[in-house]
């Protein structure tokens, strides 16, 4: 049984989340503790009560504990990425893949606890100075979801630990065991305890517990019915939130486009990973006189998608990560075809050797505006294509959506390219580049419906796990 961490103890917990692994369900990845109610306020608690000494540890002293968690993800990226793969069904190459940027993180981070913020000025008033500095905000909820079993806890945790806020992490119960490997991981590499905290169990139980025992700000990324909800009850508690929720990503590929260069990248956006990004693909806009080429030439490529189990080498899309999605998924293709959107290929639930959540990649096109396919985030391998008659209707229908979190363009003229970057309502583009797979360096968040609060990732991260102290010094 793995436990829960918390106040540097590894806690039992009843009943055990039994994490088994979408390619096969007779293969048990790990039995996980489930956490109640009480034990998450214990952990908050003990999180409060780590917090003073905490976040008045040298950076040096957070710098050394989080390069060393990085150095030994780095060092195991091939057993984490197993595992990552095993628990949650992306290919083992985009599971280790996962693992590395999480690796990655922590040694940004750890650099990050070094170069500090801060600014000395002048006063508008004679004989005064004004120091403006960062401090940390205190304990900080993490709510993780399951298609980043680590990279996602790892983009959250690292920030906090570095400017010297305490954590209590619940990562879904899907994937406990990435979130496992992690806390293990941070625990050894010299944590005092009660600084990070796993508590593992059902979002319902633990989310309310989290928001009532004292926490300064909560971190969530998922669904946005979770999200906006838990954003109304951090609003009532004056708790900091961040929120990263869906996408309704647009590709949109222009006449000039590089015809072979844009299918690459619909088919990496729409279908790698299995579909379940927040940054996939969902909408590929193609204007009118690339149109017929390039749906061929994708529905070609999406039929020869090789889906199977996540470990083995030949697949390229491993199972659907929960039988509830691949459920959800095969009524969006249900919805498509009922609403008169043509389906090209795929769509079906696929019995393989191993009994897992297979389906075959579904391909849409005669897709409109208002169909659910285009409207709704689907968060599984299903693309809908629509026709624009040229590129301003093209981008005209690529905001046409109340997300706004990554939006991709593929053209080899510049002048559209800088149009697209200056006019996408979207916090990130892609210009011949997938919507979906970001570095870890550099901000990430959307607008409109996505996103709430502070980008995550890079330096911007600071904006959220700290918080800005403005002193007047008489002279
Ligand atoms: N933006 C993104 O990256 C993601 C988007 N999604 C979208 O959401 C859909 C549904 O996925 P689902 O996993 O149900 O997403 P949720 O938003 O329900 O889950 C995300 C996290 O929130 C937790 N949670 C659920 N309910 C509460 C609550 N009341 N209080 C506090 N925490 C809570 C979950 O816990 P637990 O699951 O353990 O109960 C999980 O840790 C997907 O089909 C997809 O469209 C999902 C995941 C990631
Ligand atoms: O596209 C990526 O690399 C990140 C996607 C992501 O964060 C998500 O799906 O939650």
């Amino acid at each position: 049984m793995h436990c829960n961490l918390i106040n540097g103890e590894w806690r039992g917990g009843q009943p055990a989340i039994v994490n088994r692994n979408p390619s096969d369900l007779d293969d048990v990845v790990g039995e996980y503790a489930s956490a109640s109610a009480d034990d998450m306020r214990e952990a908050v608690a003990a999180a409060r009560a780590a917090f003073p000494a905490w976040s008045r540890t040298t950076p040096q002293q957070r710098a050394d504990i989080l390069d060393a968690a990085g150095n030994e993800i780095l060092a195991r990226k091939q057993e984490l990425g197993t595992l990552l793969a095993r628990e949650e069904g992306k290919t083992l190459p985009e599971a280790i893949g996962e693992v590395t940027r999480a690796g990655h993180i922590f040694k940004f981070f750890a650099g990050e606890a070094l170069r500090q913020q801060g600014e000395l000025l002048d006063s508008v008033r004679p004989g005064v100075e004004v120091l403006i500095s960062r401090e940390p905000v205190g304990v900080v909820g993490l709510i993780t979801p399951w298609n980043f079993p680590i990279a996602i806890p790892a983009w959250k945790a690292a920030p906090a630990l570095a400017f010297g806020n305490c954590v209590v992490m619940k990562p879904a119960e899907l994937v406990p065991g990435s979130a496992w490997a992690l806390a293990d991981i941070l625990h050894r590499a010299g944590l005092p305890a009660g600084v990070f905290n796993l508590v593992m169990g059902s979002g319902r139980v633990l989310g309310p517990a989290l928001l009532d025992a004292g926490i300064a700000a909560l971190s969530f990324t998922g669904s946005q019915a979770t999200g906006q909800r838990l954003a109304a009850d951090c609003a009532v508690r004056g708790i900091k939130v961040q929120l990263e929720m869906g996408g309704k990503n647009p590709l949109l590929v222009a006449d000039d486009a590089q015809l072979e260069q844009a299918v690459e990248c619909a088919i990496n956006g729409a279908f790698h990973s299995t579909g379940q990004r927040c940054t996939a693909s969902s909408r590929i806009i193609v204007c009118h006189g690339i149109h017929d080429a390039f749906v061929a030439r994708l529905a070609e490529r999406t039929a020869a998608l090789r889906v199977g189990h996540a470990l083995d080498s030949a697949s390229q899309i491993g199972p659907v990560a929960s039988e509830p999605q691949l459920a959800a998924n095969l009524d969006y293709v249900g919805k498509g075809q009922a609403q008169g959107a043509s389906l090209l290929c795929g769509g079906e639930r696929l019995q393989l050797a191993t009994r897992g959540y297979y389906q075959s990649p579904a391909l849409f096109a005669g897709c409109t505006p208002e169909m659910t396919i285009s409207r709704e985030e689907i968060f599984g391998p299903v693309a809908a294509v629509l026709r624009a008659d040229d590129y301003e209707h093209a981008l005209q229908l690529a905001n046409d959506t109340p997300f706004g979190l990554a939006a991709g363009i593929c053209t080899r003229s510049l002048a559209l390219a800088t149009h697209f970057r200056r006019h996408a309502e979207a916090g990130m583009v892609m210009v011949n580049l997938p919507t979906a797979g970001v570095d870890y360096h550099v901000p990430f968040g959307g607008r409109k419906g996505s996103s709430h609060g502070p980008r995550e990732q890079g330096r911007y991260a600071a904006e959220f796990y700290t918080t800005v102290k403005t002193a007047y010094l008489g002279l």
